[in-house]
Formats: structure tokens, sequence, C-alpha cells
């Protein structure tokens, strides 16, 4: 017979550790059912109480009449009232189950921990919200943090929300001296997470709320808009007016979009995504252009020259896929071409009291990835900076309907020529940035500290003077790329219009379609006619 070690035998002995945890559920589960029982019966108890306490401090003379009064009111329920027995049992366990309620008084007040982390928050604001002649500081070093904080509210031991007083001399009209507080709260608080910093400069205060992650969820798909507008991303509910239906995994749900809107009424007609390398630029410009194809031409620059536009390459409505300096110089200084031609059809017609033609109306969107490489490039080969070549579609493209969108790495934001930059109003900033990066390309400080790590597609978005807003873009990956998601990548197919020519209605998508190779350029010449780039007329 084979022996059992002794630790074996002492650890398996599931049928005493099974019997002690049925009993420990009995026990529950019957002091359960018997709580109210247990509760009248202290209620009896604290009843007899106070009935002897009555009987102790009533003088003698007085016990007798109220005892009687007492009877007589019961004898005469008793007899006058249907049922008057069981109404007064009833009454009288009501009576004690309301005095054996359970009065423990629910605690109230910061725990221990929670108390050491307000007084830890409380002294590091001390040399930031005091002065040194302040007869009676609001902030001191032997203070204490209730004269200072009202409302906090702790989950899971972090704190979510704190409202605190600050002195009237504090410098709260400075973006500086706010955000010095803001740095020290967030770095207390806990820097995995992003704040928002309500400051109320009539009345002193200052509110820090967590604020929950945006979603990730939501990948590229065709969603809810009218024509000239574009979802840029999404952002948290109550910031913007509207929400549109989305599928987010398997569910739908709605969702408050960043609603971009172009053509000849926006004042904000174009764009400029800035971020940190991976944080998500191509994937923003990505999104829009399957966006746009459905009603739109697009034309793609991609400066980094990584091919990850090159599945839109041969697709109706794509005019052109260039990475190169030379296709990008004909392409752009095609563009330039279409966009005057487009004003001069927009203003005959106007003259003569028409519509604009089909095919100047049909959007038009320049879609251009790092151009301050491509600029570095022609610099170095004497050769036109393209960004100068989108001056006329920056300028005048509104008028147009054509659109330019352009993404850069923000450490290369100062190689942007002047024209980008003060064209674009739609201001996208991805990635973990400080407050100076927001204020420098939002033209106005974030809503919210940044977390440390933030998910790919993740920032800040300005529409023109709008507030600004946090923004999570969709998943929009190359569908070439293997790393990125299987699901993700099938949504970016499905919006891609077939490659065969079913929907090649327009003069200039047919002879796009029967280009050579993928990517070549058709361009149109002021006149309106076609023809390829690379030809020798257009290049320099
Ligand atoms: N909104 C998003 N949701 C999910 N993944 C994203 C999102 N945006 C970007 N990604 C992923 O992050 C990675 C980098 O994205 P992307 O190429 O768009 O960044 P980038 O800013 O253009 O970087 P770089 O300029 O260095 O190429 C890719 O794998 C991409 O799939």
């Amino acid at each position: 017979m084979v022996r059992r070690p002794l630790s074996a035998l002492l650890s398996s002995r599931p049928s005493l550790t099974r019997g002690r945890e049925l009993a420990r559920a009995a026990v529950d589960s019957t002091t359960d059912v018997l709580h109210p029982l247990f509760v009248i019966a202290r209620g009896l108890r604290r009843q007899a109480g106070w009935a002897r306490d009555w009987w102790g401090s009533t003088p003698k003379d007085r016990r007798g009449p109220a005892l009687l009064a007492s009877v007589g009111a019961g004898f005469l329920v008793l007899v006058l009232l249907p049922y008057g027995a069981y109404l007064m049992f009833a009454a009288w366990m009501g009576s004690a189950g309301w005095m054996g309620r359970d009065r423990t008084p629910a605690p109230t007040g910061p725990s221990g921990p929670e108390n050491d982390r307000l007084t830890a928050l409380y002294e590091a604001l001390v040399p930031y919200l005091s002065v040194a002649d302040d007869p009676s500081p609001l902030y001191a070093h032997d203070g204490s943090w209730e004269n200072a904080f009202g409302d906090h509210v702790f989950e899971d031991g972090r704190l979510v929300r704190l409202h605190l007083k600050y002195p009237a001399y504090f410098t709260d009209g400075e973006p500086a001296a706010r955000a010095r507080v803001e740095h020290v709260l967030h770095a207390k608080v806990g820097r995995g997470r992003e704040y928002r910093f309500e400051w109320n400069e009539e009345e002193n205060h200052l509110t820090l709320t967590a604020l929950p992650p945006l979603p990730t969820g939501i990948a590229a798909q065709r969603f809810v808009t009218s024509p000239g507008e574009t979802v840029l991303g999404f952002t948290d509910p109550g910031s913007v007016q509207r929400t549109v239906p989305v599928q987010d995994g398997e569910e739908v749900r709605d969702a408050p979009p960043v609603v971009w809107r172009t053509g000849p009424r926006s004042t904000e007609p174009h764009l400029l995504a800035l971020g940190h390398p991976g944080t998500g630029t191509t994937t923003l410009l990505r999104s829009i252009a399957l966006q746009a194809l459905p009603e739109g031409d697009v034309v793609v620059v991609d400066g980094s020259g990584t091919g990850e536009y090159a599945f839109l390459s041969g697709r109706p409505g794509v005019m052109a896929v260039e990475s190169g300096l030379a296709g990008t110089l004909a392409t752009l200084e095609w563009a330039a071409h279409e966009t005057e031609r487009r004003l001069i059809a927009v203003n005959r017609a106007r003259q003569a009291g028409r519509t604009a033609p089909d095919d100047v109306r049909r959007p038009l969107w320049i879609l251009v990835d790092r151009p301050t490489v491509l600029s570095q490039l022609a610099h170095a080969e004497s050769r036109p900076d393209p960004q100068e070549l989108l001056d006329i579609p920056l300028r005048h493209g509104r008028a147009a309907g054509v659109t330019v969108a352009v993404a850069d790495h923000l450490d290369g934001a100062e190689a942007l020529s002047h024209v980008v930059v003060a064209q674009t109003r739609a201001r996208v900033l991805l990635g973990a940035v400080t407050a100076e990066q927001t204020q420098a390309v939002l033209g106005a400080p974030q809503c919210s500290t940044s977390a440390a790590q933030v998910p790919p597609g993740r920032g800040y978005v300005r529409l023109g003077t709008g507030p600004v807003l946090r923004m999570q873009v969709p998943a929009t990956p190359d569908p070439f790329d293997e790393d990125a998601g299987d699901a993700h990548r099938q949504a970016v197919m499905a919006l891609l219009p077939p490659a065969d020519g079913a929907h090649g209605a327009e003069p200039r998508e047919r002879e796009a379609e029967t280009a050579e190779a993928p990517g070549a350029v058709m361009v149109s010449e002021p006149s309106g006619a076609v023809r390829p780039a690379g030809d020798p007329a257009l290049e320099h």
C-alpha cells in the first residue's frame, strides 16, 4: 500500500473545510432570516428600559393616573375598534422595531490613510498658496487641511474629487501660477490618471476631478453625419451637444463625437494634427480619408514614405498617393491649379446666377503627412518647398471646396511653413503632452492634465476658437499592418470603395482608374482638362 506523505494528508481535508464553509453559510443565512426578530427583541428591551426609567423618574403621585390613562386608552381601542387587539399588537411590534433599529452612526470623514493623503496634499500646497506676511494663512505648515478643503471623494483609496479654497491673493489669473498648483496636485493625487481642474476665480475655489479614460474600442465605421462633416474622434459626454450611434466592440451605443465641418461655410476649413511619433496622427489622416472618400476626391502625400496609405492606391476617388519628392511637387502643383480652376468656375457660376458645376462642388481633400520631411529633401535638392505649394489650397480652398489636412511630428513643428500654421484653424494634438505644448499648438490651455501614459489616438482637439476637448481617434489601422487587430483592419477594408470601379461615375475617377500604376496622379489644368502627373510640362 502506498503511504501518503504527512503534508498531503494535512492539506487534503476537503470534507472538513467544506463542512466549516457550510456551517458558516448556514449561520449567515439564519442570521439574515432572523434579523427582523433580533431587531424587535432589541426594541422590546429598549422599551422595557425606557418604561423602567420613566417609572423611576416620575413622581409617585403621578404614576397611578398616568398608568390608568394608558390602560384606559388601550381598553378603548380594544373595545371600540374592530380588530383592536391585532392593531394594538401590530403597533407595539412596529414601535419595538423602530426602537430596535441599528442606530450606529454611519462613519463620516476620511479614514486614516485618506486623512494622511489629504494632509500630504495640503502640506504640498503650502508653498504655492501662502505668503510669509499673511497674518491668518489658509495654508500653513502647522495648519489643518479641514479649513482649506471642502468636498472630497475617494474611490478605492484614491482621491477622485476635491474641492479646495485658496486665498484671494493667489494669482489665479496667471497660467503659470495655475499650472504650478495643477502640477503639484497631479503629482500628489496620482499620475496614472487625467484630472480636470475647474478654477472659480470669483469665489477662489478650485475643483479637481479625476476623469475616466476615454473608450478606445471605437473602430473605423460609417458615422452618422451630414455632408461636409467629419468625425475626428470621440470626447467626454457633456462636452459636445450631440451623440452618434457607434459600434463599440460588440455593442452599439451613443457616443459624443468631435465633428469637424468643412466646406464653403466652415470657419476652420483646414486642419493641423501634431503629435509625438507613434501617437496616431497618421491614423487620424487615414480616418479622415475614409470618411472623405464616399463624397469626395482624395490626394495623399506621405512624407514619411512608410507606405501606410498604400491601401488607398487605385481606389475610386483616390487621385494620388505620393511619397517621393517629384511626385509630391507635381501633385501639389496640380492641386494648386485645381483650386484656382474651381475658384474661377465658382466665380463664373455666381456671376451668371447659376450653381457651380458638379465637378467643382465635389470636395477635394489634400492630406499631407510629414510635409517637413519633404521640405527638408526639397531644400537639400534646391527644389521648391512642397509646403509653399499648399499656399493656394490653404488660402482659397474654402470657397473652392478644397480641404487640407496636415499631420506632422510635434518636435518638427518649427519646420512647418508660415502658411500651414496660419491657415489651419482646426488643431489636434495627440499623445501625452505638457500644458505648454497644448498652449502653443491649440492656443488655449488644456482642459485636463495629461496622464503619463496614454493610448495611441488620445489627445486634445480645438476647432477654431472653441473649447479644448479631450479626444480619442477611432482605431483606423493600415489594413496591411499585421500587428494591428484583425477586426480593426477588416473594418478599414470594409469602408474602402471597391477597386473594380463600380463607383466610378465621375470622368476624373474613370481616368484615374486607367492610370498605369497605383498612385499615378491625374492632373487637371485650370481649363478643366485632365492629364497624368509626371507630364514634363508640369515639372520644373
Ligand atoms: N486611435 C487609435 N486606436 C488604436 N490604435 C491606434 C490609434 N492610433 C494609432 N494607433 C496605433 O498606433 C501605432 C502608431 O500609429 P500611427 O502610425 O498612426 O502614429 P504616427 O503618429 O503617425 O506615428 P509615426 O509618425 O511615427 O508613424 C499604429 O500601430 C496604430 O495602429
